[in-house]
Formats: structure tokens, C-alpha cells, sequence
């Protein structure tokens, strides 16, 4: 097929824009697991974009589709229905070289670097494999002028290239993943959970090293996380997704300050404040119950069966939409207004839990919980 041509998009159009994106993973069963008996609805019908040069976090409870959405985006994973387009053309239209070409500029960086990057290959043909991939570099001096360069970049010494994954602490091996991520000159990175496998100190200069680049390289991020410290720090805008869909989504320091949909409360009052006073005052919203299956979500909104807030019976019937309550806020709740101005009063976890018949589960907040808060750095993060 042919590309559908860039060319009419501009430097004001979103970098990148997806549409009524779906994933549904088939369940099968049967002796030769020929039968699909239903389907895990892991990205449910989102629609973001994200502006060039910017940064934009999702975040969400693990399991809620985050990660599946990051790798339709590249295509790693077939969408069921929508569209992704990337710099103005339909990713989903694409295939042979088009594809690979626009996959060159967008790239990835894992949580697990050392899962990610090939034990038996050192870091000179790890960063190599790409360019020659992709026939860039000119030449073998010109590809070792590029590693070099590289490498420099991401702040490890020329020493590194003889060396093996295994030979590097975690926070050397996402430099090196970043390294290789940045090498074809992308536009785009999706960092999915890239520093949660790390030591505190060590995710804050993997942070700014991000940061750095971004500022230097022109980059545009999409960063998965579910430490929603790293997430502020780091992002312009933030999107909360839950099963599969996004619930809420505003510039960083709106949403930070007043989340609007109940979710995002329950989840941003998870998160301790570095202020003693504030933090000993500070109310937390336990949720009921775990995170419903994504293979049979509730009816109405999908929230409804954990919700503090929940009225009967227009939660549990109607699919409240995404609509803006602020500039650039959105938020998928039929009651957002009357929650924001305290017009309902929220129920107990326990009330909640009765009524739905479950119990009270508050990992389902503090798994998300941010790691580096806990351990009190909420403190701009220091550049190294
Ligand atoms: N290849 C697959 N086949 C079937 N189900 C899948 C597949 N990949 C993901 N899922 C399911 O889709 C849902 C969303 O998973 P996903 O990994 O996208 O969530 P997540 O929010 O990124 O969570 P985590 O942070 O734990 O990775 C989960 O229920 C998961 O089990």
C-alpha cells in the first residue's frame, strides 16, 4: 500500500494522533485453542494527541492498557479499530518500506534494559546493529564517529564500547537502551516504565538525561508509568487511563492540582506530600475492589463498580464521554462538576465495597503508588 504523504501536515500539527484506538486480544480455548470464547478489551476506544516537543504521560493501575496502547502506536501490536497517525499519515495504512522508515522515527525505551539489549553483543555492536539496519552511518568510520557521538550523548565514557550488558549497573544499561532508541535520529520516543526497575538516585539522572535530550534532540515523548512523581516532573500533559480507556486528561500541574474524575482523585491522594503538616491532614481515597477483567468490563461507566461517588442508576447505564470541563481538561464522569463543587460527598470504601459486594483493596491506589515520594524526593530533580 501506498503512504499517505506528510507532507500537508505542519510544525503546529500534533506529532502524533490517535483516534478511537482498540485493542482486543482474542481469549481462546478448545484442544488447539481454535475457539475464541471472548476478547480482553486492553485499549478501549482513546483518543490523544501530543504536540511536538512535548511530553505526555499515561499513567494508570497496572493492567489498565497502557503498555498495549504504547506498542499499537508502533504497530508492535495489530489495533483492532481506529487510526494512529504519525507526522500526518495513517500508520495503519503503511506496510514494507514506509512502515519501517516511519518506525525508524519512532522508537522505544523498555523498563527492562537488560532484557532489551542482547547479552552476547557489546555495546559497540548493540548501538552498530541499528545503523546498519537502517544503512545509516556511512561507512564504518563514519558509524564509529556515530557511536562515539552516541555514547557521548548519554554520558558514558568511550571505554563502554568493548563492554557487555551484564558489565553495567541499571542505570548505564537505559543509557545504553537510550542510546540505541536515539541512534536513528527518531522523532518520537515512547519510554514505557523507564526507570521503575531503577534506584531512586539513579531514575532522577535517567530522568534528566531524558529531559536533556528531549531539549537538545527536538523529541517528543510518550511516557508509561505508574510512578506518578516521575510522571509530574517530567510530562506537559497526563492522561489517566482505567480499563482500557482514558478518564482524564490536562496539562500536568492542572491535573496534579485538582484531578477531577474520581479515579484520578483516588489515585493522586495515593501520593504523600513532602510537606509534614500537609501530608498528616492529607485525606487518602481507598477504592473498592480490584481492577474488573478488561474481558468483561462493567456496563455504564467503568468505574461505576469501585466509585465513591457512583449514582445509581445512570453510572451503572451510561458510558459517560470524555468532555472538557476546563482548558484542555477532559474528563469522563456524568457527575465531575458536582463532585468538583462537593455537591455529592463521596462514600466509604467500605460503603462502596458492601454495595458491590467486594472487598476493600487499597493496593489497587498504592501499587501506583510513587516509589520516589514514599521515599521523601519530591524535590526538583537535581541535574547531574
Ligand atoms: N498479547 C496479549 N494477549 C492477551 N492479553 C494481553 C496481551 N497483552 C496484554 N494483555 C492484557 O491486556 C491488558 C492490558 O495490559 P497492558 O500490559 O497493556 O497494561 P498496563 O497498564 O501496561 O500494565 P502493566 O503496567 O502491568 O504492563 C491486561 O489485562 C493484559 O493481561
Amino acid at each position: 500500500m501506498t503512504a499517505v504523504p506528510a507532507a500537508e501536515s505542519t510544525a503546529a500539527d500534533p506529532l502524533l494522533r490517535v483516534e478511537g484506538l482498540q485493542v482486543h486480544f482474542p481469549i481462546k480455548r478448545g484442544v488447539f485453542f481454535d475457539r475464541t470464547v471472548g476478547h480482553v478489551r486492553a485499549v478501549d476506544g482513546v483518543d490523544l494527541s501530543i504536540t511536538r516537543g512535548s511530553t505526555y504521560g499515561l499513567v494508570g493501575e497496572s493492567g489498565c492498557g497502557k503498555s498495549t496502547l504504547g506498542r499499537a502506536v508502533l504497530r508492535l501490536v495489530e489495533p483492532t479499530a481506529g487510526r494512529v497517525f504519525f507526522d500526518g499519515t495513517d500508520v495503519a495504512s503503511l506496510q514494507g518500506e514506509p512502515l519501517r522508515t516511519i518506525r525508524r522515527r519512532m522508537q522505544m525505551v523498555f523498563q527492562d534494559p537488560l532484557g532489551s539489549l542482547d547479552p552476547r553483543q557489546n555495546v559497540e555492536s548493540l548501538l552498530a546493529e541499528p545503523l546498519h539496519a537502517h544503512g545509516l552511518g556511512g561507512g564504518k568510520e563514519g558509524i564509529a564517529q556515530r557511536i562515539r557521538t552516541l555514547l557521548d550523548s548519554v554520558g558514558l565514557p568511550s571505554a563502554a564500547l568493548r563492554r557487555y550488558p551484564h558489565e553495567f549497573s541499571g542505570g548505564q544499561r537505559q543509557r545504553i537502551g537510550i542510546a540505541r532508541a536515539i541512534s536513528l535520529e527518531p522523532d518520537l520516543l515512547i519510554a514505557d516504565e523507564p526507570v521503575s526497575a531503577l534506584d531512586v538516585s539513579v531514575q532522577a539522572q535517567v530522568v534528566n538525561l531524558l529531559e536533556e535530550l528531549q531539549e537538545r534532540l527536538g523529541l517528543t515523548y510518550l511516557v508509561i508509568a505508574h510512578d506518578l512523581a516521575v510522571v509530574k516532573h517530567i510530562s506537559d500533559v497526563v492522561g489517566v487511563m482505567y480499563l482500557g480507556s482514558l478518564v482524564e486528561q490536562a496539562p500536568s500541574d492542572v491535573l496534579y492540582a485538582e484531578p477531577l474524575h474520581p479515579y484520578s482523585r483516588a489515585l493522586m491522594s495515593a501520593v504523600p506530600v513532602p510537606d509534614p503538616v500537609v501530608e498528616e491532614s492529607r485525606e487518602r481515597i481507598l477504592l473498592a475492589g480490584d481492577l474488573p477483567s478488561p474481558a468483561n468490563p462493567p456496563s455504564g461507566c467503568r468505574f461505576h463498580t469501585r466509585c465513591p461517588w457512583r449514582q445509581e442508576t445512570r453510572c451503572d447505564d451510561e458510558v459517560p464521554v470524555l468532555r472538557e470541563l476546563g482548558p484542555a481538561h477532559l474528563v469522563s464522569c456524568h457527575w465531575a462538576e458536582e463532585i468538583r463543587d462537593g455537591v455529592l460527598r463521596p462514600r466509604s470504601a467500605e460503603e462502596v465495597a458492601a454495595t458491590m459486594g467486594v472487598s476493600v483493596r487499597p493496593t489497587g491506589v498504592a501499587d501506583i503508588e510513587s516509589d520516589a515520594l514514599v521515599q521523601g524526593v519530591d524535590q526538583p530533580i537535581e541535574r547531574t
